[in-house]
């Protein structure tokens, strides 16, 4: 799927929709809190089935009781395309599952 880097109008009205996650420098991010650290494990191997099906990746920290992605889109040179939110929004959809807030 061709993406285009989104205009900073674009990111942040994508934002508005979509609370708790944030624009960090070039990246879309967010980090969830979690009851245990095997939920956060388990989290993390979920977003990583999510990531492979999407073919979009984030950079993806286990923490203690805590997972963070951020993302953007490499093949546009580092910026945030409709893939990054697609990825938010899939991740977004099965956080709650987990747990996470
Ligand atoms: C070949 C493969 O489709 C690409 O390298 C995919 C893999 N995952 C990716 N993830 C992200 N975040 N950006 C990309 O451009 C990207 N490209």
């Amino acid at each position: 799927m061709a993406v285009a880097p989104l205009s900073q109008k674009e990111i942040e009205d994508r934002l508005a929709e979509l609370p708790g996650w944030a624009l960090d420098g070039d990246r879309l991010a967010r980090a969830y809190r979690l009851d245990s650290h095997f939920a956060a494990v388990a989290l993390v191997v979920h977003v990583a089935h999510i990531q492979d099906e999407l073919d979009h990746h984030s950079d993806l920290t286990l923490g203690y009781h805590t997972v963070t992605l951020t993302v953007n889109t490499h093949s546009v040179g580092g910026a945030v395309t409709a893939k990054d939110f697609e990825l938010a929004h899939r991740v977004e959809d099965i956080a709650p599952g987990h747990g996470a807030h």
